[in-house]
């Protein structure tokens, strides 16, 4: 997978270096580029950004450096002889007023060959970015949550690690994401225990030092289905709604 990310602060994505994702860019399973905005501004100042039209707070990014920076990613990706029939790259740009990003979005993202994020300040881009390359190609605003940030980099670090850990071969061991792909219930994590056996006079749950597989099996999706109505009823599904409360640990 090869990941562009558009910014006019690359050092935010030095991040990308480090743990999995770094290992996984030294071998080659996760090509990722970082090109600062800045270098696509051609006044004196490089400057990106300009009062809004219709006035207001704050300023509005320019198009101009977004075109030229995205045409020349565009470009680079369809010069390096992109498969027949592969689709064009998919330009993602983290906004509060996109649709929310999740495991669901995170795999389906995972399957695409060339990712492009491109990531605002200020108050945002100009919207004629969006459609100009919606006409061209793909285009999905995506949100993290609902709150804002100063700007789009944190949310695209957030994002490409969620994607970059479903590549196949990034994550050493395969099995923990086979048990995350029947998160796709949307059940939230059972609580986690290691060693030591009793810590601060707190026990580690007796059912999960048994050894009886079944029944740490069963104890674990009790306390999945238990947290998930707890904290995020509306995760749960239809058949799970209602039902008493069980004891539970705090979250
Ligand atoms: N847009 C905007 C905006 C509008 C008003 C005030 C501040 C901003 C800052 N901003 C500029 C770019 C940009 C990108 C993504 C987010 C973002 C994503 C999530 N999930 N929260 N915030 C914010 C971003």
């Amino acid at each position: 997978m090869r990941i562009d990310v558009v910014t006019i602060f690359p050092g935010y994505f030095d991040a990308l270096e480090l743990s999995l994702l770094g290992k996984a860019r030294r071998r080659g399973l996760i090509d990722v580029r970082v090109h600062d905005l800045r270098d696509s501004a051609h006044d004196k100042h490089r400057t990106v950004d300009d009062t809004p039209s219709g006035g207001g707070a704050g300023m509005v990014m320019t198009p101009e450096p977004w075109g030229e920076a995205l045409d020349a990613i565009l470009a680079e990706g369809a010069e390096a002889d992109r498969p027949a029939g592969e689709p064009e790259p998919l330009l993602l740009f983290p906004s509060p007023a996109g649709e929310v990003f999740t495991q669901r979005m995170a795999r389906e993202l995972a399957e695409e060959r060339h990712l492009v994020f491109g990531c605002g300040r200020y108050e945002g881009i100009d919207q004629r970015v969006f459609d100009e390359y919606a006409e061209r190609g793909r285009v999905r605003l995506v949100s993290i949550g609902d709150y804002v940030l100063n700007g789009g980099e944190v949310a695209a670090i957030a994002m490409i690690e969620a994607i970059g850990r479903l590549v196949p071969g990034v994550v050493g061991n395969p099995d923990s994401l086979v048990e995350e792909s029947h998160e796709a219930d949307g059940l939230l994590e059972y609580p986690s225990y290691t060693k030591p056996a009793v810590w601060r006079g707190r026990e580690v749950p007796p059912v999960l030092l048994s050894g009886d597989h079944a029944a740490v099996e069963a104890w674990r999706r009790e306390q999945r289905i238990e947290r998930t109505r707890r904290v995020r009823p509306e995760l749960l599904p239809r058949e799970l709604r209602g039902g008493a409360p069980g004891r539970h640990a705090a979250d």
